[in-house]
């Protein structure tokens, strides 16, 4: 079976080629691939009946999930340079999504629209999802707003700060990660807003923890701070990893993501 070490600005995958073979791994399995690969999430590519191809995503820890944008790119540019196609569909759990080439080595995966109802984050309670009431603390840091919840197909709670560096994030993000308000855990996005058309954004990710970029993190904390007016609908969102260009274009409602993709080395296993 084909194997890829991939990354998508910084966001790093090992991604398996199940096409030809019903392996589904084990979570000891997948934490072992995670933990040897250095990877935040597993990926499997699977047949699917219409699509290029079916999208599998486990974080590291074994969870399986429905969506995760940055490992959307990666499995967009293996599948575009093997079908030789301008576009392909990825179905995954959540979405059918489509990936595209944007020149120089990046890719634009339009990502859908985002849910916004408070049961399709889920909340456990019906909540105003543009600033949810979550009690955590004392922090030794500056008073943390309410965060804005949003679903990619993922939960996202984003908080609007002034300056994302005064955040121990590994200590803060796990309090709001399992927080009893989300069912499901939740994605902790910490962003700054630069100016109208730029965010520096740092991202928890439930069951996977700081890592050097998130996707779908990225989708969430545009469409919430264009929704709130801090910005408009397109950005350059700065992650530690690299940047990606977020558009949540009003003809669709769909928030189309553009960002680098980066192949580290492929494998038999
Ligand atoms: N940790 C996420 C899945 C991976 C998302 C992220 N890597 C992305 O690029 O969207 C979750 O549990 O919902």
């Amino acid at each position: 079976m084909k194997l890829w070490k991939m990354n998508g600005a910084g966001n790093a995958f090992a991604i398996f080629d199940a096409r030809s073979t019903a392996f589904t791994p084990t979570t000891e399995q997948i934490r072992k691939i995670a933990a040897d690969l250095k990877a935040d999430q597993v990926i499997a590519m699977e047949r699917d009946a219409t699509k290029d191809v079916f999208m599998r995503i486990w974080n590291s820890d074994g969870s399986e999930v429905s969506a995760c944008g940055n490992a959307t790119r990666c499995v967009g540019l293996l599948m575009l340079d093997e079908t030789g196609k301008d576009r392909v569909t990825i179905q995954t759990e959540a979405d059918m999504l489509r990936a595209t080439r944007a020149g120089e080595g990046l890719i634009t995966v339009d990502m859908g629209s985002p849910q916004m109802g408070w049961e399709d984050i889920p909340l456990s309670e019906k909540m105003d999802v543009r600033g949810v009431d979550v009690k955590i603390g004392p922090i030794d840091a500056p008073i943390l707003s309410r965060p804005a919840v949003v679903s990619m197909g993922n939960p996202h709670a984003v908080f609007f700060v002034k300056d994302v560096a005064a955040y121990d994030i590994p200590a803060i993000g796990p309090l709001v990660e399992w927080h009893p308000l989300f069912p499901k855990g939740t994605n902790v996005g910490f962003a700054q807003v630069i100016d109208r058309e730029t965010i520096r954004l740092r991202v928890w990710e439930r069951a996977a923890g700081l890592t050097r970029a998130c996707g779908t993190g990225a989708c969430a904390a545009l469409v919430c701070a264009a929704r709130a007016g801090l910005t408009g609908r397109k950005a350059r969102m700065i992650l530690d990893g690299g940047d990606l260009t977020i558009d949540w274009r009003e003809s669709d409602d769909h928030v189309y993501m553009t960002g680098p993709v980066e192949l580290e080395f492929e494998a038999e296993i």
